[in-house]
């Protein structure tokens, strides 16, 4: 007889997070007479990107967060993109910049995160924010990964002495989640698209996070029966990075998608952003 594993709600986490957050962004407009403010910046007419930034939007109005969004062509320059960034920097009424990753292959983006200035860094892409989020450090978060560490914490999955094992290396995602988990003692180990039998090392994971981008990669053969599974895949259709049939069958706890990992990266966008502007107003 097979098992199947508990699903992680991270709509329902994400939902009560939001709340919190509209509750603290609503007592500092109220202090202050000045609303929490994030700006979005969106290069170029990516569809995925476009929902994403209009998603983000939303929730934020939602919560009292005031956006103001920021579109540029597709054929933006680096020296440009990075002036509105310096810009929005600058701009005492922004507390918080987000730029819509990927801009396109002709543009640096890691000179345009690096404009982002550290207090209004709250989708943690900097150097500054992933530095300090490696060393324990306060600053802020990338959001997907401090979203799925909320999302263990909330099942309570003790990480010291596991091994975790991350599928992905991606600056806002693999890489980052890897430091956060070595962060609580997990035994950390990357895999990318040059590891050799992935499967091999797969099935080692007590905690198993899948952040790779091709749709459900990783299937029941790769886990561990009884691992904690985190699908952070996001792909065209709402398919994850797992095969969810198959890894219920093994996993003693699983992520949907959607509904899982997803609502809990805006619920962190959120929450950091009311957290900057309340430094930027004086009132943290
Ligand atoms: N829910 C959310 O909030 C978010 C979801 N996502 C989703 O997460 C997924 C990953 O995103 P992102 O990190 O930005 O993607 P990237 O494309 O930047 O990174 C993908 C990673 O997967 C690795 N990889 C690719 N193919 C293989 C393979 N065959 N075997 C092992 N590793 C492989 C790559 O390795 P290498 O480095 O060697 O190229 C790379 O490190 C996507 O589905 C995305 O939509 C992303 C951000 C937020
Ligand atoms: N600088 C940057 N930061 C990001 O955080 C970032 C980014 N760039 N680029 C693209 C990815 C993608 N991403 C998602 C966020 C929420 C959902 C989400 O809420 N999904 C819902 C479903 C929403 C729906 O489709 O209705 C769910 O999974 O339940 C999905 C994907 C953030 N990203």
């Amino acid at each position: 007889m097979s098992s199947t594993a508990r699903l992680m709600d991270g709509s329902a986490l994400a939902r009560r997070i939001v709340g919190q957050a509209a509750e603290r962004a609503a007592d500092l407009t109220r202090q202050t007479g000045r609303a929490p403010c994030l700006a979005t910046v969106l290069v170029g007419e990516d569809p995925a990107s476009v929902t994403y930034v209009r998603m983000k939007r939303a929730r934020c109005e939602k919560a009292g967060i005031r956006s103001r969004h920021v579109e540029l062509p597709a054929a933006t320059t680096t020296a440009e993109l990075v002036g509105t960034i310096a810009a929005l920097s600058q701009d005492p009424d922004v507390h918080g910049i987000l730029l819509q990753h990927p801009v396109g292959p002709h543009i640096d983006e890691r000179a345009a995160f690096e404009a982002i200035a550290p207090e209004k860094d709250v989708d943690g892409v900097t150097f500054h924010s992933f530095a300090a989020m490696s060393f324990g450090l306060d600053g802020f978060a990338s959001c997907t990964p401090g979203g799925i560490l909320r999302l263990l914490d909330h099942y309570e999955v003790d990480l010291t002495g596991k091994h975790a094992v991350v599928v992905g290396r991606s600056a806002i995602l693999g890489k980052p989640v890897g430091m956060l988990l070595l962060g609580r003692n997990a035994t950390v180990t990357y895999c990318h698209s040059r590891t050799t039998d992935l499967a091999s090392i797969t099935r080692e994971a007590d905690v198993l996070i899948a952040a790779v981008g091709r749709p459900r990669f990783l299937h029941g053969e790769h886990i561990k029966p009884g691992a904690v599974v985190i699908d952070a895949g996001y792909n065209p259709g709402n398919v994850g990075d797992v095969d969810f049939e198959s890894a219920s069958a093994r996993a003693s706890l699983l992520t949907p998608v959607p509904g899982g990992v997803g609502p809990m990266t805006i619920a962190v966008l959120l929450t950091q952003t009311v957290d900057a502007a309340a430094r930027q107003l004086g009132v943290a």
